[in-house]
């Protein structure tokens, strides 16, 4: 046990209502925008297949020509209402917008760098007009803040000097104070997402981590701050020295899953997994032929597997520099958003059941006891649905949109459900009931071998 000062605040899930809160809502919208969504992965007519919001660093284009930017920087059709009710037609139930990437463009009007969008022609505040208008569809918004931030002069990767750590010392105190204005001036905001805490000048420099955490609970009672803020005393990120999680949810799932057999530690804290349609563009590329783009149904059934592990599901969508967003997100929101309308009962306040994982899906445990959801993807040949329950647990019922399908007792703690034999265009859904006597008489021996 190592005696940290910037440690873990607490062991155990969060219990307060705006923990419930951010628990329930488990499907959010990332939005990822920027001046790189101007270029969109294209520089001087090349293509540059690597992430588009990295152009600066993989096309090697200098500070002055990346951040002259900004003066093009006039989203003509760009409109915060369109966004927040196609946000809401998906299902969505918050949104983490981008409120400054690494290349440290700042989406509001922040009086602690020029470097906002108050001087672009657009010039007004893009994050008030996204915060009004998700909130008024019922959205939450959290803001994503990155630390790393390649404009600003005094930002440093390492500290290997004196001068490295006065300078460096003069940049957190500015994103101190950036991260308290957004507080400050945003009072609806749920959640902080930090990202780009990964480098040495960070790690040592758990303290301002731990500052920043306290900073946001005092300005904004109730605020939640994701574990990759958080670096300890030791340089130890996202979990402590002594192995406990800090911030308040686990964010190390970022363009992967966690895995439902292996994997089940995740059931024990709060975690979020960030996803990209492509395989790996987060802002917005001109060329999405580069890399497979994941369809409508495999982005549901990464929702339906991440709550089925009791964690939330954050998918990204990377507006063009015109403030459009193009026709494969649209899609997306559209084919999702069908399947919630009937089904978001099965993501909603739903977690993890604590039953094994079986081929057909998954299991996700609504709020209400003694049920169970199955949501099944990979429907059998036999349109027998098999189910291991835990020991002694029985299967009173099993009903489809509101039919009840026969349920057979196979075995010791083994179950069919009789569904139909067809194709299916989307995920089907099972309500089980549990509790009751279970099969009279049933001997059930094993065998001897
Ligand atoms: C491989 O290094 C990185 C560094 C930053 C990222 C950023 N985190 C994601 C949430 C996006 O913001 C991406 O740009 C991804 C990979």
């Amino acid at each position: 046990e190592f005696k940290l000062q910037y440690g873990a605040q607490r062991t155990g899930k969060r219990t307060d209502a705006a923990m419930e809160r951010w628990r329930g809502n488990r499907f959010g919208q990332f939005i990822h925008w920027g001046l790189y969504a101007i270029p969109g992965g294209v520089w001087n007519g090349k293509t540059y297949n690597y992430a588009a919001e990295f152009l600066k660093s993989s096309a090697k284009i200098p500070g002055s020509t990346w951040d002259s930017l900004m003066y093009q920087f006039n989203p003509k059709k760009f409109s915060a209402k369109e966004w927040a009710r196609m946000a809401k037609r998906m299902g969505a139930k918050y949104m983490t917008i981008t409120t400054k990437h690494h290349e440290g463009f700042c989406l509001w009007p922040s009086r602690f760098t020029e470097f906002n969008i108050s001087r672009t022609p657009y010039g007004k505040d893009i994050l008030k007009e996204l915060v009004d208008a998700y909130n008024a569809e019922g959205i939450d918004v959290n803001f994503y803040y990155s630390v790393l931030d390649w404009h600003h002069p005094d930002w440093r990767y390492d500290i290997k000097s004196p001068e490295d750590s006065v300078a460096f010392r003069r940049y957190l105190d500015f994103a101190f104070n950036q991260l308290k204005e957004l507080a400050t001036n945003y009072p609806t905001v749920k959640a902080f997402w930090f990202d780009g805490t990964w480098d040495n000048s960070v790690k040592k420099n758990g303290w301002w981590t731990y500052e920043v955490e306290q900073m946001l609970k005092q300005v904004s009672p109730g605020a939640i701050v994701n574990s990759r803020l958080r670096a300890d005393d030791r340089g130890a990120r996202h979990f402590d020295s002594n192995g406990q999680l800090m911030g308040d949810y686990e964010s190390g799932y970022e363009r992967r899953l966690p895995d439902p057999v292996t994997d089940l530690k995740v059931t024990k804290w709060d975690w979020e997994a960030c996803m990209t349609v492509p395989e790996n563009q987060w802002g917005y590329h001109k060329d999405w032929s580069i890399s497979h783009v994941k369809s409508p149904l495999e982005l549901l059934e990464m929702l339906v597997h991440t709550t089925s592990m009791g964690g939330n599901f954050l998918l990204n969508f990377g507006p063009a520099g015109d403030g459009s967003i193009r026709p494969e997100e649209q899609r997306i929101a559209a084919e999702i958003g069908s399947w919630m309308q009937n089904n978001g009962n099965v993501i909603y306040n739903s977690g993890y059941a604590g039953w094994e994982k079986q081929d057909w899906g998954y299991f996700t445990a609504p709020s209400r006891p003694n049920t169970l959801n199955m949501v099944v993807f990979n429907l059998p040949v036999s349109g027998l649905l098999k189910v291991k329950v835990p020991a002694g647990v029985k299967i009173s019922t099993a009903s489809t949109g509101g039919k009840k399908l026969r349920v057979e007792e196979i075995a010791k703690n083994q179950y069919l459900v009789h569904f139909e034999r067809k194709w299916f265009a989307m995920p089907q859904v099972i309500v089980l009931e549990t509790g009751g006597e279970g099969k009279k008489g049933a001997q059930y021996q094993d065998a001897k071998t």
